[in-house]
């Protein structure tokens, strides 16, 4: 046989108790002879709560006595064929009338005992399985209402009474042989003293009476059916990737449990515990999911650890003083004394000199605990061997649970890791001796930041959430999305990422949402309901929002946002950009911005800084890291030069070929920045600091391709006029380069810590004369790469090729 329980939630309406009853009928079809315990309808036991108490105060109770008779009558009017309905009427309107009278004797009296109270509650659980066995008979005639008050004997302890093991063994035991043929509803929650005056068991009531009736019954299983799917690897309303677990162990539920997951109150189950009968936790509103099986092993898994469990408010009191050194008796005198006082420890840390104590308790009990421990410990208080205790509050207890940990090493570590990764403070930590629980404590702000990026850590084979926010949504920014947008699945199915941008801001308008913003939309979304952009508190509400494997994208080309980097970094945050503004400022801020990142562990990937796409930076990392030293650089590195001058032949004029460059997306958003030497300049200096050198942009000899005129335009459109002037002068040295058979190419070159940029004339033996397009070339001379160097040749200007190249850098994050 199995018991089936059902929580209030699953009676709460018509359409619940429906669910309920296919349920049932199918278990019974199936031969598992069920026994069913139901709680009260949902709402039902607070209402009557409420009304006891305020029948004794005289406050009128007949308004909730009219709606409690309605919300049954509801039901059996909907679930029960007319004809039949009259009898459970008249039987639920007597057990109305006897709570009726209850409600008034109190009201007489002014005066409320447990006793009475929990007669009183008992009417809920009385009436919703009353109602139910008579729907349900309507199909099964086998089915019979029981009364559990006549089988759960308890002492007189009204409120949460202890069950007389015994007597209820025996009682039911005989229950089970006369009705064994029977479909049993059973009421939960309830009992009865040896007077026969009703009692109820606390907490988590009825799921103790399913398992009573299952332990005493031998079931096969003991399901308890609610509204979740089961035990969850953390709080889902925190933690969206939560998960239901199939398998964990009894112990693993009561870590889990004990820390948060409610679905289940473990010293209900402990009479299941003990016979080694299965608990199954399961969702009446979704019967096909297998939902969570709560056992006596803890099965095999893929992840190293079962769940994540939280308290969101502790406090922490910390004890310390040369008192405590070599005295054994002193945290056996502390926690007795709390014990005594029913003071719950959560957990205790002790450093290994015994010089502090550090214990955690609920937050409501920690000046009381404080007062006790000044009143226990005055004498030590006095004579300085022990300071005052010191209380700090805010805080939260996250712990990772699972037996499998026990033979994995490296846990703490990815624990503490993830944390540490994520800029989370940890301010104590616990490990149970029996290895099965790691806990932390850490600020409550970091609550909900902490679960998700230990989730990602112990449940990676998952997935990895980057909570990204972009600024700049012009040419690149808007390629990226793009991009990200076709890619999502790909990367969610093969490589277990998810990108979720969740801030994106122009130089007008700024959007959150920490669900992610639809990438098919998000130009729309920004417009529509995007509000007006403001850099610092972009910045601040990113910091806010707080949430795990967070990157910040710049994708302008404005030094506003390189301002922030170092606060960005201190926040934990990584840093993707192709902005080569930050970089290239005063080499002062570079290493800054470098020892910062290095620093706070987090990233600073700028690949595109240098030949968009092309694997420049990292490959001058590489050389780096792995000790080689550069000789020296030769490289083209200006996209949009590179492709004038592999298109400014023939007719084509100068001017025009400038405005293609422009167009086809290759071109700073300010042009003169191109064609200035500016934007070569950076990406030289960028190379030369990443090489070891520490220059400034003033040490760079920047030769120019432009006549004064154009550099001086006050604006795009007075440069493009300039430039217009400026064909005569760009024909002669096409035609020049023409005679000489020879190509004209603007080349870079790093030698002796030296940076210098010059228009040249090179001839077809020259190594950079065959290129085309936007093509970029480098090639490094190293100690290592000293015969031939290591040459990089391709596309290095254009949205896509940079997009993606950002879009390489993004998903290295955290790699
Ligand atoms: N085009 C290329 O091939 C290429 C290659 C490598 C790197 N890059 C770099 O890409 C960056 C972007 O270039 P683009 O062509 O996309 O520029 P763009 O002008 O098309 O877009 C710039 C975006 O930045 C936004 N912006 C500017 N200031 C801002 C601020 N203070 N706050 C928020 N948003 C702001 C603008 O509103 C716009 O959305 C530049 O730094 C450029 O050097 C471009
Ligand atoms: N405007 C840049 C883009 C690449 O950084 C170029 O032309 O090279
Ligand atoms: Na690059």
């Amino acid at each position: 046989m199995k018991v089936l329980k059902f929580g209030g939630t699953s009676v709460g309406s018509v359409a619940s108790i429906e669910a309920v009853l296919t349920i049932v009928k199918q278990a019974y079809i199936a031969g598992e002879k069920p026994l069913v315990v139901l709680s009260a309808m949902s709402g039902v036991t607070n209402l009557l709560t409420k009304m006891a108490e305020n029948a004794a105060e005289r406050i009128p109770f007949e308004d909730d006595l009219k709606f409690l008779e309605a919300k049954h009558f509801d039901v059996v009017k909907k679930l029960i064929a007319v004809k039949f309905q009259n009898p459970v009427f008249t039987k639920l309107k007597l057990m109305l009338n006897d709570l009726e009278e209850i409600l008034q004797g109190v009201s007489a009296l002014k005066e409320l005992s447990l006793q009475s109270k929990d007669l009183i509650v008992s009417f809920g659980e009385r009436l919703s399985n009353y109602m139910v066995a008579k729907i349900i008979e309507q199909e099964i005639p086998e089915t019979e209402f029981i009364d559990a008050s006549h089988y759960i004997k308890t002492n007189s302890n009204f409120g949460h009474a202890q069950v007389n093991e015994e007597l209820t063994h025996q009682l039911i035991q005989s229950l089970g042989f006369t009705h064994a043929e029977k479909l049993m509803f059973v009421t939960g929650f309830i009992g009865s003293n040896d007077k026969g005056r009703v009692t109820t068991l606390g907490r988590g009531g009825s799921d103790y009476t399913a398992a009573i009736f299952g332990a005493v019954l031998q079931a096969s299983a003991i399901e308890i059916w609610t509204d979740v799917n089961g035990m969850l690897t953390a709080d889902p309303r925190i933690v969206k990737k939560a998960f239901s677990q199939p398998i964990l162990s009894y112990t693993e539920a009561m870590e889990l449990s004990y820390f948060g997951a409610k679905v289940i109150y473990p010293p209900t189950m402990i009479p299941a515990f003990l016979k080694k009968i299965p608990i199954v936790i399961r969702n009446t509103f979704e019967p096909d999911f297998p939902g969570t099986t709560i056992q006596y092993e803890s099965g095999k898994s893929a992840f190293p650890i079962k769940g994540i469990s939280s308290i969101s408010d502790i406090a922490v009191i910390n004890l310390s003083g040369s008192g405590m050194i070599g005295k054994s008796g002193f945290s056996g005198r502390l926690f007795t004394l709390l014990a005594r006082e029913q003071i719950n420890v959560v957990l205790i840390t002790q450093s290994s000199s015994e010089h502090s104590i550090t214990f955690a308790v609920n937050p409501d009990d920690a000046s009381k605990a404080v007062k006790l421990i000044e009143a226990e410990f005055e004498l030590e208080l006095e004579a300085n061997k022990l300071q005052a205790p010191v209380v700090e509050d805010n805080l939260s207890v996250l712990a990772i649970v699972g037996e499998n940990m026990k033979r994995t090493p490296g846990m703490s570590g990815r624990l503490f890791y993830a944390l540490g990764r994520n800029g989370i403070n940890v301010r104590a930590i616990a490990q149970g001796s029996s290895e099965l629980n790691i806990s932390v404590i850490i600020g409550k702000e970091n609550l909900a930041k902490a679960l998700n990026a230990v989730h990602d850590a112990f449940f990676a084979q998952l997935k990895k959430t980057l909570h990204v926010f972009n600024v700049g949504t012009g040419n690149i920014g808007s390629t990226l999305f793009r991009q990200i947008h076709e890619q999502h699945n790909f990367l969610v199915e093969n490589n277990d990422i998810e990108i979720n941008v969740v801030g994106v801001s122009n130089s007008r308008k700024m959007l959150f949402n920490s669900d992610g913003i639809d990438l098919t939309h998000w130009a729309d979304a920004l417009e529509e309901k995007g509000e007006v952009s403001d850099l610092a508190s972009f910045i601040d509400r990113m910091r806010a929002m707080n949430l795990p494997n967070c990157v910040f994208i710049d994708n302008t080309a404005s030094k506003l946002p390189s301002t922030y980097y170092e606060e960005i970094f201190k926040a934990n945050i990584s840093i993707v950009t192709c902005n080569k503004i930050a970089n290239s400022g005063e080499y002062a801020y570079y290493q800054k911005l470098h020892e910062t990142a290095r620093k706070h562990g987090v990233d600073f990937f700028y690949e595109t800084n240098v030949g968009a796409g092309l694997p420049i930076v990292r490959v001058l990392k590489d050389l780096m890291l792995s000790g080689d030293r550069i000789v020296k650089i030769e490289a083209i590195l200006s996209g949009t030069i590179s492709y004038i001058f592999n298109n400014f032949i023939g007719d084509s004029s100068f001017y025009e070929t400038v405005k293609q460059a422009q167009e086809l997306g290759y071109t700073e958003p300010d042009p003169r920045d191109d064609l200035g030497g500016v934007d070569f300049m950076r990406k030289m200096l960028i190379l030369a600091r990443d090489a070891g050198y520490a220059l400034e942009s003033t040490d760079v000899d920047l030769g120019a391709i432009l006549p004064q005129a154009c550099l001086d335009a006050a604006s795009v459109d007075d440069f493009y006029a300039e430039l217009l002037k400026a064909d005569q002068y760009f024909n002669a040295l096409k035609e020049k380069a023409s005679r000489e058979h020879k190509v004209i190419r603007y080349i870079g070159k790093l030698e002796d810590g030296k940076v210098s940029i010059a228009l040249e004339m090179v001839d077809e033996n020259h190594p950079f004369y065959a290129l085309s397009g936007s093509d970029n070339i480098i090639s490094f001379t190293t100690e290592r790469y000293k015969e031939r160097p290591l040459v990089v040749k391709g596309p290095g200007a254009g949205a896509e090729v940079t997009a993606a190249g950002v879009f390489a850098d993004l998903v290295n994050v955290g790699a």
